[in-house]
């Protein structure tokens, strides 16, 4: 927790000036039992009413002072903690925008979803707590102790008898319940992951019926998070009857002795009741410091996870190469190179023990049509996800224009291609909006162009507003074939060198896709194309086309070549509608 405090360097006069109002207040507090103590003894007992108004405008005077006090210590802990909490949710978004798939992986959404929410408002909390109460509740303890002690060292007795005896019922309530807090925020995280499957995956649940399994799962769960809450629920329970009947008993023992020391003239009225005073003060304080320690516990928990992902650092090292760089170098002859090379390339994910990638081998030429095909699993998605250094190859050599990909800063290199991935994501916002994420300063005649190749036009120019038409999160007001052809023309929109459509034309029709494939060869003479397919009949046409079988290149050539010399291609061809006459070529 103290090395997120790093962050509350910020607000050094915050964290200073906060506290320092609270101890002021405190002790203004503290005061107030003694003037109500000369009102009784003085003022009442002597009948002075003009005493009795003189020493309620002080504790008027103590009580508004201790007001504003309050509001500053308030508005010092609010701008320190919002200010605290901002800081920490932009450097966590930033570090885990920097991290590889490999790290997000293995962390999982959800559980980057609560630290980044949850976890940094539990810290936020404690940042508001430390500068309102971490002084003044244990300063308020102490001082009611040494005030009741400057009053009557005998009766202060009681106090030394009864904090103890309170810290250790507190002690022993927080000791229980503290390991109960953070069972509780790992079974959070659970419903927080089953809330956000069951909302992503609605139509699924209710396609295959499963709502009352998913209900049941989440019931459960939510039941285990119920459970937990009730057993500290009856741990915390204790501690409030616990504490009041130890303070009750102690101001009945403090009303007895000291109606006796009154009676032998040697306490007043008024002090005793200044003595009663103190014992609720006590009473009050170490509630509050209960309760501190529920949520620096909490918060302690909260920064373990978020120090967790601060301490992942990305085992990508960002290389140098710039535009700028590239542009100096053109015209010396890189254009005759392979655009891309892999060179035995091996790729396992992490926590993983198999390769999924192993010993691949190939150049692409620039302006090459690629088709890679292969059965589920086979590796065609890892592998193209390794061109734009979605993540590193565990072995192996990969060179983008005859420089190793690691060499290029993470723009150039991304800068080079347009993917279109297997999974479509489109963004809230309207369809210009979607394609300009890939190109902030796209022309109409661009978003034009890229909306007419990926053959979105015609549904586009059916929307009422066109490109300005409203794509609800995750582009669920649109098929699965349309929102596919958006981020086709949203990957087409830079104009890539390199082109990745990851089975990203799968939902299309057959004469829908044909027309797309027309149009990438038409319009887009000299890009380099890798089109990665199930159906045989998508990628024939490619200048190469690569095998992919378990992770392995089982062979690489034209349609023809392949038919006559792979097996696996062959069954491919062989077991797709449409593609048996051709399988004899
Ligand atoms: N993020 C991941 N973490 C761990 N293993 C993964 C991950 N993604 C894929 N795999 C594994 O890697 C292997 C290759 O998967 P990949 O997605 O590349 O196959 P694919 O050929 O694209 O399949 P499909 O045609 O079904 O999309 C599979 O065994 C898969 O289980």
């Amino acid at each position: 927790m103290l090395r997120l405090a790093r962050y509350l360097k910020h607000y050094k006069k915050e964290v200073i000036l906060g506290p320092f109002f609270k101890l002021l207040e405190a002790i203004f507090e503290l005061i107030v039992p003694l003037v109500m103590a000369s009102i009784i003894d003085t003022g009442i007992r002597g009948g002075d009413r003009v005493y009795v108004l003189q020493r309620g405008g002080i504790l008027l005077l103590l009580g508004t002072s201790g007001l504003i006090f309050a509001l500053i210590c308030q508005y010092s802990a609010s701008k320190a903690s919002q200010g605290f909490g901002t800081m920490v949710r932009n450097d966590l978004f930033s570090h885990i925008n920097s991290l590889s798939h490999g790290e997000l992986d293995g962390f999982g959404t959800n559980f980057l979803i609560t630290v980044i929410t949850n976890d940094v408002n539990q810290m936020q909390l404690a940042v508001a707590m430390l500068i309102r109460l971490v002084v003044r509740a244990p300063f308020l303890v102490v001082g009611a102790i040494i005030m009741a002690m400057l009053l009557d060292l005998k009766l202060s007795i009681v106090f030394l008898v009864v904090a103890p005896l309170v810290s250790f019922i507190l002690y022993w309530v927080m000791k229980k319940s503290v390991p109960f807090y953070k069972v509780r925020q790992k079974v959070l995280d659970r419903i927080s992951m089953i809330t956000r499957e069951n909302l992503t995956g609605a139509r699924v649940i209710r396609a295959f019926s499963t709502q009352d399994k998913e209900e049941k799962r989440f019931e459960d769960t939510n039941e285990e998070a119920a459970q937990i809450a009730i057993r500290v629920g009856k741990l915390s329970a204790i501690l409030n009857p616990a504490t009041f009947t130890i303070m009750n008993m102690a101001i009945i023992a403090i009303i007895w002795f000291g109606g006796i020391q009154v009676d032998t003239g040697h306490l007043t009225q008024g002090e005793v009741i200044a003595f009663v005073n103190y014992m609720t003060q006590i009473s009050l304080a170490l509630v509050v410091v209960a309760n501190l320690v529920v949520i620096f516990t909490k918060a302690g928990a909260s920064a373990t996870r978020i120090n967790q992902v601060f301490d992942t650092k990305p085992h990508m090292q960002e290389g140098k190469v710039t535009i700028e760089d590239l542009e100096q170098e053109k015209g010396d002859g890189i254009s005759q190179k392979p655009i891309i090379s892999l060179r035995e390339i091996y790729f396992a994910y992490p926590d993983s023990e198999e390769y999924a990638l192993e010993n691949i081998t190939f150049d692409v030429m620039p302006g090459e049509t690629i088709g890679i095909i292969g059965g589920t699993g086979s590796g065609k998605s890892t592998l193209v996800n390794l061109l734009p250094r979605l993540y590193d190859a565990t072995k192996g050599e990969l060179l983008i224009n005859g420089l190793d990909i690691k060499e290029y800063s993470y723009d150039t290199l991304r800068r080079q291609f347009g993917i279109a991935p297997q999974k479509t994501v489109l963004f809230s916002g309207s369809i210009r909006d979607n394609l300009r994420m890939a190109k902030e300063d796209a022309t109409d005649e661009e978003i034009r162009r890229a909306i007419r190749i990926s053959q979105s036009e015609e549904f586009v120019e059916t929307l009422s507003k066109g490109y300005d038409s409203e794509i609800s999160q995750g582009g669920k007001n649109l098929s699965g074939g349309q929102r596919q052809r958006l981020t086709i023309a949203r990957a087409l929109i830079r104009n890539p060198k390199i082109l990745i459509l990851d089975d990203s034309a799968s939902a299309l029709d057959y004469s829908t896709e044909a027309k797309l494939r027309k149009a990438l060869y038409t319009e887009c003479g000299g890009m380099t194309i890798i089109m990665v397919s199930q159906r045989a009949g998508s990628i024939r046409h490619a200048d190469k086309i690569i095998v992919m079988d378990d992770g392995k290149i089982a062979g690489i050539g034209t349609h023809n070549q392949l038919i006559k010399s792979c097996e696996v291609y062959r069954e491919i061809c062989h077991s797709q509608p449409g593609m048996e006459e051709v399988t004899e070529a």
